[in-house]
């Protein structure tokens, strides 16, 4: 987290012994790898105003990780700014599955406007992604597509890459490139050529000390934000305001309850010009509610989750990654403390 931007002061925040008091470790099958991931880990947090979701990745470090847990707080204890919409529109994900599994997976999601196809996967070609694409594209002749390569090419690789998915009609490529000065060379480049896809920012907003360094550099023409690593919705909300792009919210892979800090980000937000990457409790194997968030019609209701306690158990974590997560739960928190300078209320 940003050090001078903590968990916002005015929203108090509990001690450990508060949090801990409630906490439970899931973990959960996901039904195609994604991220390398087969299994998500998540520390759920309940406290008066509901469930919040914990879930920094397992590579994050702990300054990182504070601000997942600030959102998790911000859930659980404040609950959310009003939404301006009743729904959000939400894009399918596509992981970078062969072409011959991609018609199973969008099954998942029934039926959308919108669809994210990752690219750049290591170890694969262009021409992977190329016929990953093709393949979203044949499906869905209307559905708008956007693709995601998480920082994956180099400049000239994500030149290329345009140049050979551009066909399909794409709205924006998503963090083509790793570092912000790379991003910003490939967008200027892009409008030189006169190509009409847009370049999106995700790592370059979620895990850069300065979120704010990718707008004032023009670097990218939108963000993909994720509410957990800007620290909550409410900060998210004033660090989107103060960059001055249009946002979309995309999801922490994360169970129900985390995306439900996602829903309200979005609904929250005064504009959402594209469907948000929410929908992802579909590439999930399991769940902690009985009514998950998942679309209806490409579209996810603002609503609150219940969270089942035969849920939680039968997606209980082992002892001794409860214990980790615990571990870092603690950690975490001394980091928040830390940067208000002050005790725990
Ligand atoms: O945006 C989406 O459609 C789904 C969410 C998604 O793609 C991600 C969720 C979690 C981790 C990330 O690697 C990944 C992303 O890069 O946006
Ligand atoms: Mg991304």
């Amino acid at each position: 987290m940003h050090p001078q931007q903590p968990f916002p002061p005015s929203l108090p925040l509990p001690s450990l012994e508060e949090l801990t008091a409630s906490a439970r470790v899931v973990s959960v099958p996901m039904r195609v790898r994604f991220r390398g991931v087969l299994l998500r880990e998540a520390l759920l947090l309940h406290g008066p105003a509901g469930w919040g979701e914990f879930c920094p990745f397992l590579e994050y470090g702990d300054a990182e990780s504070a601000a997942w847990l600030a959102c998790a707080v911000e859930a659980a204890w404040h609950g959310f700014p009003e939404p301006v919409r009743a729904s959000v529109p939400v894009n399918a994900t596509v992981p970078a599955v062969g072409p011959a599994d991609v018609e199973g997976v969008l099954t998942r999601f029934g039926a959308v406007g919108a669809v994210k196809v990752k690219v750049a996967e290591k170890g694969q070609a262009l021409a992977d992604d190329v016929a990953r694409v093709a393949e979203v594209r044949r499906l869905l002749p209307d559905a708008g597509i956007k693709i995601d390569a998480n920082g994956g090419w180099t400049e000239e690789q994500a030149l290329d890459a345009v140049d050979a998915l551009g066909r399909f009609g794409l709205q924006y490529v998503e963090q083509p490139v790793a570092d912000i000065p790379g991003l910003r060379a490939v967008r200027l480049e892009l409008r030189r050529r006169g190509e009409g896809i847009l370049v999106a920012a995700d790592e370059s907003v979620r895990r850069q000390e300065d979120p704010l360094l990718v707008a004032r550099e023009d670097a990218a023409d939108l963000l993909v934000i994720k509410a957990p690593p800007l620290g909550g919705v409410r900060r998210a909300l004033s660090i989107i305001a103060s960059a001055g792009l249009p946002a979309v919210v995309s999801s922490a892979l994360d169970t129900s309850v985390g995306i439900r800090a996602g829903v309200a980000l979005a609904a929250a937000l005064p504009e959402l010009p594209y469907a948000c990457g929410l929908a992802t409790v579909s590439l999930m194997a399991g769940d902690v509610t009985d009514d998950p968030l998942v679309p209806e019609e490409g579209r996810l209701t603002v609503r609150d989750v219940d969270v089942s306690a035969d849920r939680l158990d039968r997606f209980a974590a082992s002892p001794d990654r409860r214990q980790w997560w615990l571990e870092r739960l603690g950690r975490a928190h001394a980091v928040l403390v830390a940067a208000r300078g002050d005790a725990p209320a």
